[in-house]
């Protein structure tokens, strides 16, 4: 893989970054399947998306140190390379400790939010099955938030978003079943695209329509690790 600085996104706030076909088909492939096979129970299900938090879902905004590391077959295709890439040098664990597995129906979104400061002020987002488009917002006290920017995240890429886009913009997916106006123009990442996305999009004047659900590892550090130890001791005097 290149320096990461060669897939820096230029035109948005500092800062973020782009790698089309950061997994291979099969990497994709088994990991589709490694999340789907996991026990219903596993998922929660919300009303416009279902997810699967790993180790474990956060308590009171910290992981249990109790809890396992991300399992194998979630990390072993993906963390060791955000490491490489030099992504959590300055993170309290130097590596993600979490992953959160989103999966969107055709139709399906999240609303506009910030990611917060429970965690270190980094995303690593992976994308599965097909792509879709996230929109950047900037934080308007007045009126209607206004799209800044948008990415498209076509299956197998890397998104690595951090510092000021972190945290001083919002980001969300629509609720639509068309991805439209996609070009050069509007599209922050277009350069960065695979030339397959460039074309398909282009070829279908610049409309992806969402046929396939889409799934999204996103990767952080939580910086808290809750110590179990000290809350039993705490516990046992009450
Ligand atoms: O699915 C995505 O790419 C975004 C997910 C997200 O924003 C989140 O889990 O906080
Ligand atoms: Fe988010």
């Amino acid at each position: 893989m290149r320096h990461l600085e060669s897939y820096r996104l230029a035109d948005l706030p500092d800062r973020a970054y782009y790698i089309p076909d950061f997994l291979t088909e099969e990497e994709e492939k088994s990991l589709i399947q490694k999340i789907q096979s996991v026990p219903s129970a596993r998922w929660t299900v919300l009303s416009h998306r279902r997810l699967q938090a790993w180790p474990t879902q956060l308590l009171h905004g910290s992981i249990l140190p109790t809890a396992d590391a991300i399992p194998n077959w979630l990390a072993d295709s993906i963390v060791p390379r955000t490491i490489d890439l030099g992504i959590w040098n300055a993170s309290p664990h130097a590596c993600a400790n979490h992953c959160l597995i989103n999966e969107y129906e055709p139709g399906q979104g999240i609303m506009p939010h910030e990611d917060g400061d429970v965690y270190y002020p980094m995303v690593a987002t992976v994308s599965l099955s097909a792509g879709i488009v996230l929109d950047i917002y900037g934080k308007s006290e007045d009126g209607p938030r206004k799209v800044t920017y948008r990415i498209y995240q076509e299956p197998r890429s890397l998104l690595v978003t951090t510092d000021e886009l972190y945290t001083k913009f919002l980001h969300g997916i629509q609720e639509i079943f068309l991805d439209e106006h996609l070009n050069s123009n509007t599209v922050s990442n277009w350069d960065l695209l695979s030339n397959e996305a460039k074309e398909n999009i282009e070829r279908n004047g610049g409309v992806v329509e969402r046929r396939m659900k889409r799934i999204s590892l996103t990767f952080r550090d939580v910086k808290k690790v809750r110590n179990l130890a000290k809350i039993l001791q705490t516990n046992r005097r009450l």
